[in-house]
């Protein structure tokens, strides 16, 4: 693990990363104000997973703080975090000087300071109503740290809603290519959310801080109960706090998650926002409510089964196949159709980022109706898709940044409104990890020789032996594990299912059993809950 304290030794040391490697490398980043504690953890945990290189960032902002608040007394713990995060196997960490960052140590004249200003509606409401300047001050950080160190990825906290919802949007507006990933808030075991404040708090308080989260444990309870009126669920959380003088309520706010405008009601997803004073700490808290269909995410090794069996669970459970697979060979086709080269990687950014995909399942499966309508650009392909020409060249397509960036982007669309079940090697752990229900299907390499050995003899495709079939599936387990776009891995979530001695039918009948366990659908696919009550902490 190396440190850096000055941009240009960060910068040095990153370039010469990028250059050491040939294939497609991604730098993962966790902005930070030190004082380590297993929230933080968590988000290095999830960089790491899925980036070549981790970067920690421990800056304790002066700019995000307010003259009464306290920057001063701010915790600090800088030996231990470094041995969190080498522990961790973070690749570097960098702990610049205010100097470093802004250019002068002197930030007490905001006048001659360049300043990344959020939208005024983003800061109105929750801590933007209290903290005049915070966001502000976050805002120039971060965009100053994705300058320095250029990532794909950078965490940040559920816990930290607001924050999160205006450094996404600052990502979108300002054109950052870096993706913000929202990771969920670890708590403690009584629920308090884990926080550097936390260590404000007397033993007699921290006793009475669980009581945040059993406010808006009482507005979840209501909403699962059906409510989704703002002034009930409101009312929930302060009759709980209320049952404690010592805690003093700041603020406790229903607004919607990515755009912080007060709801009266929730449509399809709500924050439920608190901050409250116990002694001299404020803590803050939340929880997204969402009132959406499930999601059911299905991972897995090539050859385990996968595509076989997530359009017959979609076909039963009544929901929407996203086939990952026709929306690839739809931006195929239309390249073709434009008669762009391929291998013009350029070309095909500008095309798939100005094209639309529709997917839809036919109301009545007639015998020879294709389970699924496609659209490109209103253009329905459903059929042209699978030409050999598309087939040919797909692949090439799938493997482009640019365009798995975009139609991910259109998955997750379709994401929001649930009711949807997609198959691929990192469903669960990136496209839709707040699935309600993951699958990861295995099945031994002999097996799936075994399978893939069948198949092509069924298809003509020659006589191969197992053997050879069987260092094929090694490789290509190595290869698909080892990606830096799309790895296969398992979320820690995911429910393995072992295919090797199941018929197919039968991994089916499982996973449909399960999702009618775990979200409580009843037999019928006509009584699948339109609004399924879910939320996330
Ligand atoms: N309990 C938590 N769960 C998940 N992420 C967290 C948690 N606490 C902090 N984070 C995230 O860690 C990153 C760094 O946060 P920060 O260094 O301010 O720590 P903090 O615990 O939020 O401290 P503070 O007391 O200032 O809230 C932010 O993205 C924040 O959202
Ligand atoms: C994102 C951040 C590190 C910027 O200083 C800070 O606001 C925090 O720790 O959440
Ligand atoms: N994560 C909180 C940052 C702040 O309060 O400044």
């Amino acid at each position: 693990m190396r440190l850096f304290q000055t941009v240009a030794g960060l910068r040095t040391y990153l370039a010469t990363c990028r250059a050491s490697k040939t294939i497609d490398c991604q730098i993962g980043l966790v902005p930070t104000m030190g004082a380590l504690h297993s929230g933080h953890l968590s988000l290095v945990k999830r960089a790491r997973e899925e980036n070549t290189w981790v970067v920690v960032s421990i800056f304790v902002n002066p700019l995000q703080f307010g003259e009464n608040e306290d920057l001063d007394n701010y915790p600090r713990s800088l030996e231990r975090d470094l041995e969190e995060c080498k522990a961790a196997e973070v690749d570097a960490i960098f702990l610049p000087s205010v100097g470093a960052l802004y250019g002068t140590e002197d930030l007490s004249d905001k006048s001659r300071l360049f300043q990344v200003i959020p939208p005024p509606e983003m800061m109105a409401r929750l801590c933007g109503a209290y903290r005049p300047g915070h966001f502000e001050g976050v805002a120039t950080v971060v965009s100053k740290l994705f300058h320095i160190v250029q990532p794909d990825r950078a965490y940040f906290g559920q816990k930290d809603a607001q924050q999160l919802a205006i450094l996404r949007q600052m990502a979108a507006d300002l054109r950052f290519p870096v993706e913000v990933v929202g990771c969920p808030t670890v708590r403690e075991a009584d629920g308090l959310a884990l926080s550097s404040r936390n260590r404000y708090l007397s033993l007699e308080e921290r006793a009475i801080a669980p009581q945040l989260y059993r406010g808006l444990q009482a507005a979840k309870g209501l909403f699962e109960q059906g409510e989704m009126a703002r002034e009930p669920l409101l009312e929930a959380v302060s009759l709980t706090l209320k049952k404690d003088a010592r805690i003093e309520a700041q603020y406790i706010d229903l607004v919607h998650p990515a755009t912080m405008e007060p709801l009266e009601v929730i449509e399809t997803e709500g924050l439920l926002a608190i901050a409250a004073y116990l002694g001299k700490a404020r803590l803050i808290d939340n929880l997204l409510l969402k009132t959406r269909r499930p999601i059911i995410a299905i991972d897995g090794p090539a050859g385990s089964g996968k595509t076989t069996v997530t359009p017959k669970v979609a076909e039963i459970l009544g929901l929407l196949y996203l086939d990952t697979g026709a929306m690839y060979r739809a931006v195929t086709w239309l390249a073709l159709d434009k008669k762009i080269l391929i291998n013009d990687e350029a070309a095909i950014a500008e095309l798939v980022s100005q094209c639309t995909i529709r997917l839809e399942k036919p109301e009545i499966l007639a015998n020879n109706t294709p389970s699924l309508r496609v659209w490109i650009n209103d253009q329905d392909v459903t059929t042209a898709i699978r030409s050999p020409n598309v087939t040919a060249y797909v692949s090439a397509i799938a493997a482009q940044k640019a365009v798995r960036a975009t139609l991910v982007e259109q998955q997750r669309t379709y994401g929001r409104n649930g009711g949807v079940v997609m198959d691929g090697r990192d469903i669960g752990t990136y496209v839709f990890p707040d699935a309600e229900l993951k699958i990861f299907l295995t099945a031994s390499v002999q097996e799936r020789a075994r399978r893939r050995q069948i198949d092509l003899k069924e298809k003509g495709q020659g006589d191969f032996s197992l053997e050879q079939l069987e260092a094929d599936i090694y490789e290509r387990d190595k290869k698909d594990s080892s990606r830096a776009i799309a790895p296969l891995r398992q979320a820690s979530d995911a429910i393995e299912i072992n295919t090797d001695h199941l018929a197919i039918d039968t991994v089916i009948d499982q996973i449909v059993s399960l999702y009618r366990e775990k979200i409580g659908i009843s037999l019928t696919t006509d009584d699948v809950s339109p609004d399924h009550h879910e939320t996330a902490d």
